[in-house]
């Protein structure tokens, strides 16, 4: 499959804005990688707070970050690719992998699964377990929902 073209962003059932494929996706297969600024952990946290903050209306209540290693950081959130809009499920049709192409960290989905036409792409966040209260309510709607996104 040559690019990403089959990839197309759409309303989501799990959350706002979803990623599905037009496009049979086999099994093994690389679907798309996360693309965003590579940032050091404290670049993160400051960033984080300034979104929340709504200072930035385009940027409000983003989270779009994925945590590459202990230090790094994908910051989609101001320059990214489309996997930004990629749901968690707790049964997800890909995984998420961290590769190395020249000496650079690069996050990858894959699929683990045949992919049909018209799914939508999930992965499996894996976010840390949270104390009650913090909790994110998950949405995937798959028979072994965790209940919670952490
Ligand atoms: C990277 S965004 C995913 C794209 C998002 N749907 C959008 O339109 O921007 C990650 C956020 O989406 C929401 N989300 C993703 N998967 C979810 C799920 N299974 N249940 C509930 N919310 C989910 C959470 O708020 C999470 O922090």
């Amino acid at each position: 499959m040559k690019g990403w073209k089959h990839l197309v962003v759409y309303k989501s059932r799990i959350h706002a804005l979803g990623l599905y494929t037009s496009q049979f996706i086999p099994r093994g297969a690389m679907v798309v990688e996360y693309v965003g600024e590579i940032v050091g952990l404290r670049v993160a946290d400051k960033r984080e707070i300034e979104y929340q903050s709504g200072k930035k209306l385009q940027y409000k209540s983003a989270c779009y970050f994925f945590r590459i290693d202990k230090e790094h950081i994908i910051d989609a959130t101001r320059k990214g690719g489309i996997a930004r809009f990629v749901n968690h499920s707790c049964l997800p049709n890909c995984v998420a992998k961290v590769i190395s192409v020249k000496n650079e960290k690069k996050v990858v989905f894959f699929a683990e699964r045949d992919i049909n036409p018209g799914e939508e792409i999930t992965y499996d966040y894996h976010f840390n377990h949270e104390e009650e209260g913090k909790k994110i309510p998950c949405f995937c709607n798959s028979r072994n929902c965790r209940r919670y996104l952490n």
